[in-house]
């Protein structure tokens, strides 16, 4: 799990490096400076020219510092691309050096190869008019390597900003990168650490990326027996929908569960109980008592239940885990008053659904990540799983990004897929990366698949 942080607390562990640590800002400069030319050395020495764009603050400074250590390395064929306004104390030091030197300044920007040092983790508000044109112009280049992060780059999405092969990034990967589409515009992240006292220094930032290594699925000992490997109750299906609660059913089992009850619409029930020869099959009105389980998940291909009989389903789990996906999530955010006290529920809506829910909730949509709070308190605490190919998962307080894109995984069946593996892991992070390695390994396998190969690929992993 790696830390990813605010603009705000960037700043933060700036000052704390200085007063507290004591590390003088220009030395925190030079350092900086330093990693990011190693990094970029080689694309310098082999580009015909290059412009280091250097805005008035210290993300400016940083590539007038850079820019004077290639010149002083040899690397003559670069120009300064100069943006005044309020100019920091350390961009004045590095501008006065770059000057002195007498590195050719130009106000044209055609080059193919442009570092950005335009704007940093200093943003805030909208972008002027005035820079984005110099945006506009940076973005005409073949390759854009960016300082700390693409300059513009708003931290709730939706940005006008630089759109970088590459983004360089000084202490932690910024939270930013992985909201809305802005990861589109960041390129390949390298991260590196100046010497910001990084290990000395406690986050309060509850941002975390999450990969493949966090994967921690609780080992099945060789003695269990199928009561001991748990019993997950799945209500759903419908005549339109029959197969969602099949693929959910399957995934649970190949997830290592050892009991399944499917609770379906009357209309279908033949054709699940004949043809899923595993799980038990019931109708909806024989769910009454939560005892024999140890989780729900309710909603793959749900259409045929009222919004309180949802909820009374809901609640009879109350000390329990409980997903809630596709058909359900809807019901839940109508009736969210009904539903007792129970930070276990585990909501796992895409983008449309999301979105669907903050307007039943009445929640504004312009910030996804405060949107995810709010539609958390909505619903008792519950946790969310914001699917798309970046997965945000938002959980007693903290934020989980998982970014690994596999269009393979865009395919019909692939969520009822994921709730099924949520409820039976009773954990979103543990079923999110499992689901998302699947993926991955599915289409290494097949290619493009379908979820009956995605499900096999699971049982094999697991
Ligand atoms: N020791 C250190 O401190 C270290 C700091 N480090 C580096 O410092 C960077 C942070 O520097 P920072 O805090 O000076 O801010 P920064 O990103 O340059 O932004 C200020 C500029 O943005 C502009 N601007 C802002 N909003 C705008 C808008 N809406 N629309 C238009 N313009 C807008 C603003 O414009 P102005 O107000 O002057 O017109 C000004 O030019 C950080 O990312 C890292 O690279 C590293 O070297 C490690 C050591
Ligand atoms: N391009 C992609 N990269 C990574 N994951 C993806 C991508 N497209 C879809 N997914 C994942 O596939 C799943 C699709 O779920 P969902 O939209 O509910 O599908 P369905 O309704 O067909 O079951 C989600 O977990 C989502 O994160």
């Amino acid at each position: 799990m790696n830390n990813l942080i605010t603009y705000k607390s960037a700043k933060e562990l700036d000052i704390l490096s200085q007063e507290k640590y004591l590390i003088p800002s220009l030395s925190l400069m030079e350092s900086a400076a330093r990693c990011f030319y190693s990094a970029i050395k080689d694309k310098l020495i082999n580009s015909k020219l290059t412009i280091f764009v250097a805005g008035s603050g210290n993300n400016g400074a940083d590539s007038l510092a850079v820019a004077r250590m290639a010149y002083c390395d040899g690397i003559k064929n670069i120009n300064i691309y100069f943006v005044p306004g309020h100019q920091s104390k350390e961009n004045k030091v590095q501008y006065d050096i770059c000057k002195a030197l007498e590195i050719p300044f130009t106000d044209n920007l055609d080059s193919e190869l442009i570092v950005d040092g335009l704007i940093g983790v200093g943003f805030s508000g909208e972008l002027s008019q005035e820079k984005r044109n110099i945006v506009d112009g940076i973005n005409k280049a073949n390759y854009i390597i960016s300082i700390d992060c693409p300059s513009g780059l708003k931290e709730d999405g939706n940005s006008y900003c630089v759109k970088a092969n590459e983004t360089i990034t000084f202490g932690y990967e910024k939270v930013a990168f992985y909201i809305g589409s802005n990861i589109n515009y960041v390129g390949k992240i390298t991260t590196l650490n100046p010497s910001f006292p990084l290990t000395s220094i406690s986050l309060s930032d509850n941002y975390r990326r999450i990969s493949y290594s966090d994967i921690n699925l609780r080992k099945i000992d060789d003695r269990e027996y199928k009561n001991k490997k748990g019993h997950v109750a799945i209500v759903g299906g419908s005549k339109e929908y029959s197969g969602a609660v099949r693929l959910s059913e399957r995934a649970v089992f190949k997830c290592g569960a050892g009991l399944v009850t499917v609770f379906t619409s009357p209309e279908i029930y033949e054709v699940v109980a004949n043809e899923n020869l595993s799980p038990i099959v019931k109708k909806f009105e024989d769910l009454q008592s939560s005892n024999s389980y140890d989780s729900l998940l309710i909603g793959p291909g749900l259409t045929d239940l009222s919004g309180e009989e949802v909820i009374k389903l809901i609640n009879l789990f109350n000390s329990k885990c409980v997903v809630v996906d596709a058909g359900a999530i809807k019901l839940l955010g109508e009736n969210c008053n009904a539903i007792s006290d129970n930070s276990n529920i585990i909501i796992t809506p895409h983008l449309g659904e999301f979105r669907a829910l903050l307007a039943t909730l009445n929640i504004d949509s312009s910030n996804t990540l405060t949107s995810l709070i709010a539609v958390s308190k909505a619903l008792k605490g519950a946790t969310i799983v914001l699917k798309s190919s970046i997965t945000i998962i938002y959980q007693k307080g903290m934020f989980y990004f998982l970014n690994e894109p596999n269009p393979a995984l865009g395919v019909a069946g692939s969520g009822d897929v994921l709730a099924g593996l949520i409820a039976c892991l009773k954990d979103p992070i543990q079923g999110v990366l499992l689901h998302s390695l699947a993926g991955r390994s599915a289409h290494e396998r097949f290619g493009f698949f379908t979820c009956e190969e995605l499900i096999d690929e699971v049982g094999r992993i697991r």
